[in-house]
Formats: structure tokens, sequence, C-alpha cells
């Protein structure tokens, strides 16, 4: 602890206990919007498994290559595999001796849990180096919440460390700590996602774990590559904890309270929070979460009548039955489960815009379900479909729920921007290219760092669309 304490002191930050909320990270000089206040490579990582990634650096391509040996783990070069020997080899010799049956059963979580082991055994035996940042004692500081968990949580952690023992056939496994572990990657490990906040993996960053949450966070974690950064988006006086969001931040505060109880096992206690039920908090949960007015002239939020038979809009007082606004839903649940069976992307579109078509009579117009399902369209016809100019229309949806429901620097703001300016740039309309790209360029700045390759090139867009906007100003003088 005290050489942690001496490399956080140098990095400006310090450790305190707070009564209710544990090890909290402090700031110990003042920290700036775009800031780097904190990096750290992952004590232990693993790429998900949706589709096959290489293991040292999560890309995926054609050229992936299983290794030999274990048939388990891609890799896309020997750059990578080299990287990565000195931890695979012991992993390696465990997968292989598995039959194919369990090997299926060789998860993501279950990975990162043997290479927790075998991680701490070569740093044991000094094969593998260790810094004060680099040790397996800080894996033992992490919270796990053991005794709040439920009994079905714990038969499915004993279950899991079972596996743990199978796999490895360490005599040392201590089956009743693996399970213990496995609670603290539950509310310790992060999803490491790319620049444009795809997730790739899971990683354990024992310091950065130390940060605590708020739904009104001064600070943001990010990746560069496998690296977590964590920059200051707001200015962090000396003193102040810095505090990063733990889960999409965008939900009513019953719902961010509720999973927050669920996964991390506390009460929140933010400054948004702390509103639960004021005048205030009760207007802003039924615009996220509720319905919309009848009138479709209305803006108004509806709020639950006296004797619960509807919703009673609260600008223009029209009535929603609970009837009518049940078969809506219950034509949106029979929609949505068509959506998984759906077998082109034209044919996806076609049945997210009647789900789109019956959420807008639905819920409000700033809701985050109709939000939610929009970003679906967007991504579907963006990608897919490479319908440009639709996907501007939905991408132009977005933008106004996106600006509402998250403060200034938030990255999926600025990334939102930035889908704005490329397809505003793609459709020739270079003026407003060159608006959005701007405002992209003021977001990402600070949340991804002005070194990184991703805004690096976001400039580089936004240069060109400037000078493409003086050449035709220059044509039209002419
Ligand atoms: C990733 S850890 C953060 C560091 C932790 N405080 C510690 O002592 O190691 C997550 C846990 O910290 C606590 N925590 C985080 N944010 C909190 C908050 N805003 N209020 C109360 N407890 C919090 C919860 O126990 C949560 O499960």
């Amino acid at each position: 602890m005290e050489d942690l304490k001496a490399a956080l002191r140098d990095r400006c930050l310090t450790v305190a206990s707070l009564p209710e909320k544990g090890r909290s990270l402090l700031a110990a000089t003042d920290f700036h919007p775009g800031q780097v206040i904190l990096s750290q490579e992952p004590y232990v990582f693993a790429p998900n498994a949706a589709e096959p990634r290489c293991d040292g650096c999560f890309a995926t391509s054609a050229r992936l290559r299983k290794c030999s040996a274990c048939q388990a783990v891609w890799y896309c070069g020997s750059s990578c595999q080299k990287s990565e020997w000195k931890m695979h080899r012991l992993e390696c010799m465990a997968l292989a001796r598995l039959d194919k049956e369990k090997r299926k059963s060789v998860t993501p979580s279950i990975r990162l849990m043997i290479k927790l082991y075998i991680r701490r055994k070569l740093q044991d035996e000094k094969i593998i180096s260790t810094t004060a940042m680099d040790n397996y004692s800080l894996v033992d500081a992490l919270v796990s919440h053991m005794s709040e968990i439920n009994e079905k949580q714990l038969v499915l952690y004993a279950q899991m460390a079972n596996l743990i023992n199978i796999i490895l056939q360490w005599p040392e496994i201590n089956i009743k700590e693996v399970a213990e572990n496995f609670s603290k990657l539950s509310c310790n490990a992060h999803t490491i996602c790319d620049s444009e906040l795809r997730p790739l993996g899971t990683g354990l960053y024992p310091v950065i774990s130390i940060i605590n949450h708020s739904c009104l966070p001064n600070a943001v974690l990010l990746f560069e590559g496998r690296t977590a950064v964590v920059r200051a988006v707001q200015h962090i006086p000396q003193g102040s904890e810095v505090l990063i969001s733990y889960i999409e931040t965008a939900g009513s505060t019953t719902t961010r309270l509720k999973s927050l109880r669920e996964q991390y096992h506390f009460a929140c206690a933010c400054p948004r929070c702390a509103k639960l039920g004021q005048p205030d908090d009760i207007k802003e949960s039924a615009i996220l979460e509720g319905y919309r007015c009848e009138d479709d002239r209305c803006s108004g939020f509806l709020l639950r009548d006296s004797e619960k038979q509807g919703f009673v809009c609260q600008q223009c007082g029209r009535v929603r039955k609970k009837e009518e606004i049940r078969g809506i839903a219950s034509e949106i649940k029979l929609m949505s489960e068509r959506t998984s069976s759906s077998t082109s992307p034209s044919q996806a579109v076609s049945i997210y815009k009647m789900i789109e078509n019956l959420q807008g009579k639905l819920y409000h117009p700033s809701s985050i379900i109709l939000l939610q399902t929009r970003e679906k369209i967007l991504k579907a016809t963006l990608m897919d479909l490479q319908d440009w100019k639709e996907a501007l229309v939905y991408c132009k949806l977005t933008i106004p729920v996106y600006e509402r429901v998250y403060p200034g620097y938030h990255p999926l703001l600025g990334l939102q921007y930035y889908t704005s300016g490329k397809l505003e740039w793609l459709l020739d309309d270079t003026g407003n290219a060159i608006k959005s790209l701007t405002k992209a360029v003021d977001i990402l700045r600070v949340t991804h760092g002005t070194n990184t390759e991703f805004v690096r090139e976001l400039v580089m867009k936004l240069e060109e669309a400037r000078a493409e906007a003086s050449h035709n100003l220059s044509c039209a003088d002419e």
C-alpha cells in the first residue's frame, strides 16, 4: 500500500478511505478538462467471445490464426503471439488438456480468472516483474461484496470456481478464494472498448478500480488499445474525489439506482440520485422512460392518475387509459420478437421502423427507449445498407436527446456529432459537416485526448472539410 501511495503521489493523486464508499481516489492537484488523471495497463484481460479476436490486440481479421496447441485462442500474427506467450504458456497447457465440450465452457470470465492465477504465479516466481501498480496485492484489496450476494449467484460462482480448479489442476487453488475473486471481477472489472465505444473485451485494472462512481462524473474512463485512460471532463479542484460513471447515465434515477445496487451493491447518493422523488426528478424520469401526451402537438409528460386508471398529461390534462397503453406495448413486444428472426438488414430495418412508429405513439419524444430504437436503425442503415441520407435523418433525430441526457463533455455526444459530420460530408453538405465536426472535435479532444490517432484523424477530416469549403467559395467567386 505504501508503494502504491508513493506511485500515486508521483501522479498527484492520493487514496483516502471514506466511511460510506471505502477507498476513494482524490486529486492532489487541480485537474482540468482533457487532462489525463491516471492510465494503467490491465492486470489481466480477455477478448469478447462474440467473434474471434486477437488475444493480444483484439484485432478481428481474416488473417487470425488459432494457437495450434490449445486451439482455443486466436492471434493476428507472431508479434502478438510472442508478446502474450509468457502468460499463455501455462494457459495453453491447461486448455489443451480439455475435451471439446469442456473447452466450450471457457468463457471470457473463466479466461480472466485463469489468467489472474497464472499472473499471480508468474509474479510470485519472478518470471513476470511486479511494480507498485502491477501486483496481486492490489487484486487482494478489491471489494468483493461476498456477504451481499444472493444464493443463486453464490452457487454460480462456486461452479465457476470448480471449473477453474478442473482446468488448472493446481493443488494450491483455494475454491472459496476463486469464488470470491469472481465476485470481485463483477464489481471491479471494466469493459474494454474501442474509440467508438464498441466493446472489445474485459480487463481488470486494480488501481483504476479504486475510483468510485457518480451519475454526474468529473472524469471519464476510455481505452487506448488495452490501456485504460482516465481523463478529467470537468475542473477537479485539489482535494476533490475523482469520479467516473460505472453505468449508462441516461436512465431515470430509479433505473440507475437499481443497476448500481444490483451489480455494485451500493446506494448512490450523487447529486443526481439525491434528487429522487423531487418534482424535477419525477418530471425527468417521466420524460426519459414515460409516456407521451395523446395530443401530438403537446410536449407534456405524463404521470399516473390517483385512481391508477391511466396517465395524465401534466401540461394539458388529457388522460391516456392504461388499456390503450397496454395494447400498444404488447404490439411493440410482438414486433420486437420478430427482430431476432429477421433474415436481412433491410428486413431488420423495416421491423425496427415499425417498432419506432409504435414507440413514437407511446413514449415521450425525448424518451431514451425511442432513442435506443433510432440508434439501432441508424447503425443498421449506416453500416449495412449504406443509406447515408436515411442514416443522417436518424442521426439528427438522436442528437437533441443526447444533448438533453448527457453533460457537455460526454463521449457518446461527441461521437454522435462525428457521425453526423461524416454523413453530411458524404452527402456534400460541407457547411453543416464543418459545424458537426467542429462540435465533435470540441468534445472528443477532452474525452479522448488530443494525441490519440482517433482525434488526429477527426481533426484532419475537419481541416479537409474546411479546405473544400474555401475552395468551393473561391470557385464561386471566380
Ligand atoms: C470499483 S470499486 C471502487 C473502489 C472501492 N470504494 C474500494 O474500496 O475498493 C466499486 C465499489 O466501490 C463502492 N462505491 C463506488 N462508488 C460508490 C458511491 N458513489 N457510493 C458508495 N459506494 C461506492 C461500492 O462498494 C462498489 O461496489
